[in-house]
This record gives C-alpha cells, sequence and structure tokens, in this order.
C-alpha cells in the first residue's frame, strides 16, 4: 500500500539515518512489509505526475541491513538512469508475456466454449486425479513455442505443469489431434496479437516438443519461466473462474508476472455470483465497443511499483500495444469489518474452517468469496478483496507456478505476500516452494496483513491442520 513519507520513517526507522533523501512531497512509497521481514520496498520519484523508479530495496530483514543504498538528491540523474536501465531490462519479456498470455486466453476461451455446448467428455485425470484438458496441453505448448520463438530456444527455460508422457501414448491419439490442430488454430492468429507465428502449421512432433520443452526444475540461480496453462482447471472445466500464469523469474525472484483472467468480470460484485447467472447477465446486457464486461491481463514488472490491467481483445481486432491498460491498486481498506477475504472454491485445497475462524477472530464480517485459481491474487491487486488466505493440508507442497506471477503483481500494486510466518514465498528452491510456514496469506496492505499473521499463531496449536 503507499504510504506518505512521514509514516515510512516512522514505520522503517533506518530510512531517518538517510538525510539527503529526495523532497518527501516527490517521492511515494511503496511497501510491502510484515511483522517479521520486509520484502520489497520501491522508492519512486514523483514530479510532473510521472511515477519514476528510483531504487529498489529488496530482501532485508529487521535489523534493517539493507541490500542497496537509497538514492541521494544530487544523484537524482544517475538514479533515472538506472529507472531507465531497469525499464529496459525486462521490457521485451514482459511485452512478449502479455501478448502470449492474451493469445492463451483467446485459446481457452474457445476451448471452454466448446466444453459448454457439449457436454461430451474432455476431461482428462493425470496421475494425482486432478483434472487436464486440451486447453492446459495447447497453452503450454503454445506459450512454450512463442517465447522460443522470441527469445531463442537456446535462451528459454520453462517450469510447468503439464508432461507429455499421458498425451503421447497410443490410446491418447486422438487427443493429440485435437491439441495439435488447438494449437495451430490459435499460432494462426499470432500477428493479430503482435507476435509472428509459424510459416507453416506445426506438426505433432513439433507440439509435443514445445510441450516437452518445458522441463526445467527452476532453481536459485539464472532465469526461467513459471507457466501455469490453466490454473483452476476444475473451474475451467465448470465455465467457472480460471488463469494463465506466466511468470519470468531470475536467481530466485519472480521479476515479472502476468495473469490472464478470461472470465475475470470488470464489475467486482459479479466475482461473487454464480458463473451460470453471470453468462445470462451478459448476454441479456452485451459489452458495448467501449467497455468490456470480462476478461482481462494483469501484469507487473518487479521493482516498477506499478501494476496493469488490459482487457482481452474481442472479437477479430488487433492488440495494439498497450491495449487500453490501466493501473491498478491494492484497496484501501484496513478495517477487518469492511475487508473482504478470498479463499479457493475447493476446501480440499484449503482449510475453510481455519479460514473461517481467522476471519471471524480479526473481525472480518463478510462471507468469504470462494474463486478458483490466480484470479484470487488479480482480485487483490486491483482491489477488489482484501485478504487472501491458503491453508492446504499437511504435506501438501505448493508450485511455483500457483503463485509466482500473482505475487509479484500484488507486491507492485502495494499489497503484501507472504507464508503464515510472514515471510515472503521462496520461488528459488525448485519447482516447489520449499520450507513455507503453514499456508499463504495476501494482503492489501500491512495492518491487515500482520493482524491475520497474529491470528495464525494465535490459533494454530489448536486448529486440526
Ligand atoms: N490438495 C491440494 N491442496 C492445495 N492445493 C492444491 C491441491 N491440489 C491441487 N492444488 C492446487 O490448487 C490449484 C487450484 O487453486 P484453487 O484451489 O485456488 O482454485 C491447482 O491448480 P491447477 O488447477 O492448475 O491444477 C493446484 O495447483
Ligand atoms: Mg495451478
Amino acid at each position: 500500500m503507499p504510504l506518505n513519507c512521514s509514516s515510512l520513517v516512522t514505520q522503517f526507522p533506518f530510512i531517518q539515518t538517510t538525510r539527503r533523501l529526495l523532497n518527501p512531497h516527490h517521492v511515494k512509497f511503496h511497501s510491502s512489509s510484515s511483522l517479521f521481514s520486509f520484502q520489497h520496498i520501491t522508492i519512486c520519484n514523483q514530479y510532473k505526475n510521472k511515477t519514476s523508479h528510483l531504487v529498489s530495496l529488496s530482501k532485508f530483514d529487521t535489523n534493517y541491513s539493507v541490500s542497496s543504498s537509497i538514492m541521494e538528491e544530487e544523484e537524482q540523474h544517475e538514479s533515472l538512469t538506472l529507472d531507465k536501465s531497469l525499464e529496459a531490462k525486462y521490457s521485451k519479456e514482459l511485452d512478449v508475456a502479455v501478448r502470449a498470455v492474451q493469445m492463451a486466453c483467446f485459446l481457452c476461451q474457445k476451448v471452454q466454449e466448446n466444453f459448454i455446448s457439449k457436454s461430451n467428455n474432455q476431461v482428462h485425470s493425470k496421475d494425482d486425479n486432478s483434472p487436464v484438458t486440451v486447453a492446459d496441453w495447447s497453452v503450454q505448448a503454445t506459450v512454450s513455442w512463442l517465447l522460443s520463438e522470441s527469445f531463442g530456444s537456446k535462451n528459454v527455460s520453462i517450469v510447468a505443469e503439464e508432461d507429455v508422457q499421458s498425451l503421447s501414448k497410443a490410446e491418447a491419439a486422438g487427443l493429440l489431434e485435437a491439441v495439435v490442430k488447438t494449437v495451430n488454430n490459435c499460432l494462426a492468429e499470432a500477428p493479430r496479437f503482435g507476435l509472428q507465428g509459424p510459416l507453416i502449421p506445426l506438426g505433432t512432433s513439433e507440439v509435443l516438443e514445445a510441450i516437452s520443452r518445458c522441463n526445467s526444475n527452476g532453481g536459485p540461480k539464472g532465469r526461467f519461466w513459471a507457466l501455469d496453462p490453466v490454473d483452476g482447471t476444475l473451474g475451467f472445466v465448470r465455465g467457472d473462474q480460471y488463469a494463465v500464469a506466466l511468470s519470468l523469474i531470475e536467481n530466485g525472484e519472480p521479476v515479472v508476472g502476468v495473469i490472464g483472467c478470461p472470465n475475470y468480470p470488470m464489475r467486482k460484485e459479479w466475482l461473487s455470483y454464480h458463473h451460470r447467472y453471470h453468462r445470462i447477465i451478459s448476454k441479456l446486457t452485451p459489452p458495448t465497443s467501449e467497455s468490456w464486461d470480462k476478461g482481462c491481463v494483469m501484469y507487473a514488472r518487479r521493482g516498477s511499483g506499478e501494476a496493469w490491467i488490459q482487457p482481452l481483445i474481442q472479437g477479430n481486432k488487433k492488440l495494439v500495444w498497450p491495449n487500453s491498460a490501466r493501473p491498478v491498486n491494492v484497496s484501501s481498506i484496513e478495517n477487518p469489518a469492511l475487508a473482504t477475504f478470498c479463499e479457493p472454491v475447493e476446501r480440499s485445497n484449503s482449510s475453510h474452517s481455519f479460514t473461517a475462524g481467522l476471519a471471524h477472530s480479526v473481525g472480518v464480517r463478510k462471507q468469504p468469496l470462494r474463486v478458483y485459481s490466480m484470479v484470487k491474487y488479480a482480485a487483490i491487486a486491483r482491489g477488489d478483496a482484501e485478504i487472501f488466505m491458503k491453508f492446504a493440508r499437511s504435506g501438501y507442497k505448493e508450485k511455483i507456478w500457483d503463485h509466482a506471477a500473482g505475487a509479484v503483481i500484488i507486491e507492485e500494486a502495494g499489497g503484501v505476500v507472504t507464508d503464515a510466518g510472514g515471510r515472503p514465498l521462496d520461488f528459488s528452491r525448485g519447482i516447489y516452494i520449499e520450507g513455507l510456514d503453514r499456508g499463504i496469506i495476501a494482503c492489501a496492505g500491512a495492518k491487515l496483513h500482520e493482524k491475520i499473521i497474529r491470528a495464525v499463531d494465535a490459533s494454530w496449536d489448536s486448529s486440526s491442520l
């Protein structure tokens, strides 16, 4: 949540030692702090209505040992250069990622329409019994192919949810054929999204190659992409909320996050409506050419202090960057009685009874907003909800692709994302978020976050988790 200079100085005493700080009126601080650790502070220079990034202080602990020093006024020129280089650093990655996610959403919408209109058997089970569809493999192949084409396959390393084993079996020939067709139909539209498609349609082996190329195991060094081709597959097959999530992780830290939410309603109250009702309403009041009723991509670049939303492109329109993008900010609500908390729909994915107890104990009065997928992160970033909590059963290991994109977007929108011990999520240890303390908590602001963390500590021992 943006803080003014004086409240930041009160909260973070070390700031006082840097007396040559920029004029407070020209300085805006974004802080994502927790009781126990601070993950990121971005200092921006607000001048002539333009916010330019000066410096990021990341990962410092309660002893206030900062990892990089604060810029001084006389160094402004230099710091603006830093801003430019930071902006330049991930701009191509962000641009390609947003376009690829727009395409992936277009693909998913087509497949989901098909699911809704035909009640045929298109849902398959993975070894862990979780559902997977043509869309999961097709998005993975499409995004993998687009990233490799844009950056060169040697430079692209991807961690993603799906593998090709079940798709390569003899009995899956029909499914594989459907995936190849879906991928080619989507890639044929690439120029509309400002990307280049293949000169001739991809063959089966190329599609399988693109899927299986996503075999990186992540880790603490270098760059890799984390992709969840269809997050919330259950929501997807039910015609409800789902997301396409892509993030670039560098040296263990997500630096770019993009979430495509094809069914995200522009009116926040529709998030809690049943999806069938929403579909009827959409038919009764179709969007005008100037507005969109649902479907967006949210994105952010680490350290920019900004997160953005743009609509999905409609019909046969072309994506013209930045495609009516506008900034999003977390909600300013700090009073739990006014706050909305969101959580997974499936009680098998998070304990509804434990979160209900936490919500009650901190004074949250509203009913929980139960939404599939990383759309919950989007809801916090956009200010449509204030708290997200997830407490999986003991033994379940959270995967990086389910959280990385959402974490960077919420943090840049001004919010806080940590585990239930108040520590930043660790994306540097492979495909799982290792060392996660009990659960995940994302909040619009530090005050709400601290209250929830305290409530977890107070009630954990008596819980059955
Ligand atoms: N037993 C479990 N506990 C917690 N999370 C689980 C789970 N089984 C699956 N998930 C994760 O929860 C995600 C769905 O999130 P949500 O419950 O918030 O809608 C799934 O993403 P996929 O649908 O991409 O597999 C999966 O990664
Ligand atoms: Mg997922």
